[in-house]
């Protein structure tokens, strides 16, 4: 896998400063980052009012490669407190760097929460927990977290995923792979774009998992949009075995095209991975937890980007497994 450096973004100190400012005040002023509307709408004039430097690292991705890293913010490591067990008991843990997120998830667009998911709250904490080794969500260590499209079961996932980091004294990797790199015939193209096998939900959503109103919609695996192709993939929870010979093998020559053009990436406290969930695939080389409160330590942020035509129109009609993500800002 490659490890060359990802695109980078340098805050300068002026927009770095302003941020940390901005979240503090919001910490001080609500006192946890558990959101209730008054907090989102505060958010929202907030984001608004950061200036053109903020905002121009905020720009959206630009690269072939998907996504880019922002460098600038910082992360007081013995300030931060211990690295939660769990993110059941996350709690306000790293609080102030939860309302940086959802202020940068904010000018980058409209952040999402999903019921179903860490209690509804907008800004997860990735962490790994005892009993969850080797499971395919977050909270795993022991495995490779397979490349996947985030939320890739649900019509409504986000156009952005943004991973920014804590703690990770390990320099345990995020891996991704961009669509816009992979080589793949016309005929494959072709064959993965046909709406074949569903993606069934995963395992961080268990009332998903449970939905019987309706059959697992099939839907493609790539698609052509105005600005070139996109995906959603996620082979663990893709009922692979169900498909035709033909598809299959072109889907294992996506995924072999995917794990050609992967790269890793090692983030340090403070950075922030911004990931185009339409472009790019990511995932996680496994570990050894700690367990000890030194473990590596993310938090997550979804981003809707209102008007990207990255999507094929029929996933407008999917029922999504009975979840709704919730918006942070009304629109
Ligand atoms: O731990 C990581 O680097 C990525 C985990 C992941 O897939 C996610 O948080 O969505
Ligand atoms: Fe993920």
């Amino acid at each position: 896998m490659s490890t060359a450096a990802a695109p980078a973004r340098q805050l300068d100190p002026g927009s770095t400063a302003e941020i940390n400012q901005a979240a503090r005040a919001l910490l001080a002023e609500f006192g946890t980052s558990a959101t209730s509307p008054r907090l989102l709408e505060r958010v929202a004039g907030t984001a608004a009012s950061l200036g053109d430097g903020v905002r121009h690292h905020c720009r959206p991705v630009d690269t072939e490669d998907g996504l880019f890293v922002l460098r600038g913010l910082t992360v007081d490591d013995a300030s931060a407190g211990p690295t939660p067990a769990g993110w059941a008991s996350a709690g306000d843990s790293g609080a102030v760097h939860d309302l940086t997120l959802l202020l940068l998830a904010t000018v980058m667009g409209n952040p999402i929460a999903w019921e179903g998911q860490q209690n509804g709250r907008f800004v997860h904490n990735i962490v790994p927990s005892p009993g969850h080794e080797a499971e395919q969500t977050g909270a795993s260590s022991s495995v490779l977290l397979s490349p996947h499209t985030e939320d890739a079961f649900h019509p409504g996932r986000a156009h952005l995923l943004m991973l920014g980091c804590m703690r990770n004294h390990d320099r345990i990797a995020t891996t991704a792979a961009s669509i816009r790199r992979v080589r793949l015939s016309d005929e494959d193209v072709a064959l993965l774009s046909r709406p074949v096998l569903p993606i069934l939900p995963d395992d961080a959503y268990a009332q998903a998992q449970g939905y019987a109103d309706e059959a697992p919609v099939p839907v493609p695996v790539l698609h052509t949009a105005d600005e070139g192709l996109t995906l959603r993939f996620d082979p663990a929870y893709t009922p692979l075995e169900q498909a035709g010979e033909d598809w299959r093998a072109a889907y294992g020559r996506l995924e072999d095209e995917l794990a050609r053009v992967a790269t890793a990436v090692s983030l340090d406290p403070g950075e922030v991975l911004v990931v185009d969930n339409d472009l790019v695939v990511h995932g996680r080389v496994p570990f050894t937890a700690r367990y000890d409160g030194t473990d590596r330590w993310l938090k997550r942020a979804s981003v809707r980007v209102p008007g990207r035509a990255t999507r094929p129109p029929a996933e407008d009609a999917e029922h999504g497994y009975g979840q709704q993500a919730l918006e942070a800002h009304v629109r």
